[in-house]
């Protein structure tokens, strides 16, 4: 497959009030990545998806997104995104699985219109994706995080997006389901030829599944191949965070970013 930007971000700053949250970032992501979106807490890394998403106007700088300005950008289904709040329904919310993965096809077909046969077969091979194929007409209460957040993926796959953004995905999902998330995520990639900008605390992990890895605190400290950012010591990740960084390895029992100050 080709690879060609599909995201480009240029001198971008933004600031909900006074001090700039994201200040001249400039980034470039290509077709076919996965890339994994890391930085200390409060660095701006979902103000920036914010950004690309259009949920908020920069300041200063410009976006494309699929070669067209923001402005001009009107194919929304291209781009499907999980936040980390998805995996959030309790026991009693009335819906079954699949009306929660329909309701991913409402930007494509309007509001108010109804849903029919091709719109369930879309459904079910979304959730055939992600393994969830036999719970479509389970209560989407009824399920774990893990497998909730695996039906908010199917949601967001189901209008045949070229890019998937997802926000701290793994947040609710338990430790020993996160390995087969990741595995996942990697088939999407790989198979399906998605791309994955995913943001993440867990830099052990990510760096072993993503191919690209994007370090920022305001701005972009690195951005480059995942090898290129497993080589780095722990001196050097302390200076791409800054002085926040207590604990960072890549030693996977130790790999949460600890911003403890
Ligand atoms: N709606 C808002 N209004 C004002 N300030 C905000 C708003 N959302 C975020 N901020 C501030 O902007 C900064 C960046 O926040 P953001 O959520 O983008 O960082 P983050 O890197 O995603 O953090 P975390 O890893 O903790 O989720 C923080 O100082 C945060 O307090």
């Amino acid at each position: 497959m080709e690879n060609r930007t599909i995201v480009k971000l240029e001198n971008v700053s933004f600031k909900y009030d006074r001090e700039w949250v994201v200040k001249d970032v400039n980034l470039d992501i290509q077709s076919g990545q996965f890339l994994g979106l890391v930085g200390p807490n409060g660095s701006g890394k979902s103000t920036l998806i914010k950004l690309m998403l259009g949920l908020v106007k920069p300041d200063q700088g410009s976006i494309h997104l699929f070669g067209q300005t923001l402005k001009q950008y009107q194919d929304w289904q291209e781009i499907g995104f999980v936040s980390q709040k998805a995996n959030s329904f309790n026991s009693g919310f009335p819906a079954t699985v699949i009306e929660v993965v329909k309701t991913g096809l409402v930007s494509r077909i309007g509001a108010f219109k109804f849903f029919n046969k091709k719109h369930k077969e879309k459904a079910l091979e979304a959730l055939r994706v992600v393994e969830m194929e036999e719970y479509a007409y389970s209560n989407i209460g009824e399920l774990s995080g893990g497998q909730q957040q695996r039906v908010f993926i199917a949601r967001a796959l189901v209008s045949d997006p070229s890019l998937l953004i997802l926000d701290e995905p793994t947040v609710g999902v338990d430790a020993k389901h996160v390995t087969e998330f990741y595995d996942l995520l990697g088939k999407l990639n790989q198979e399906q030829g998605i791309t994955l900008l995913m943001v993440t605390h867990d830099i052990g992990t990510i760096t072993d599944h993503a191919t690209h890895v994007i370090c920022m605190n305001k701005t972009v400290h690195f951005h480059g191949a995942s090898e290129e950012y497993k080589e780095f010591s722990e001196e050097d990740l302390n200076q791409l965070y800054g002085h926040s960084v207590q604990q960072l390895t890549h030693n996977h029992t130790h790999h949460e970013v600890n911003h403890n100050d």
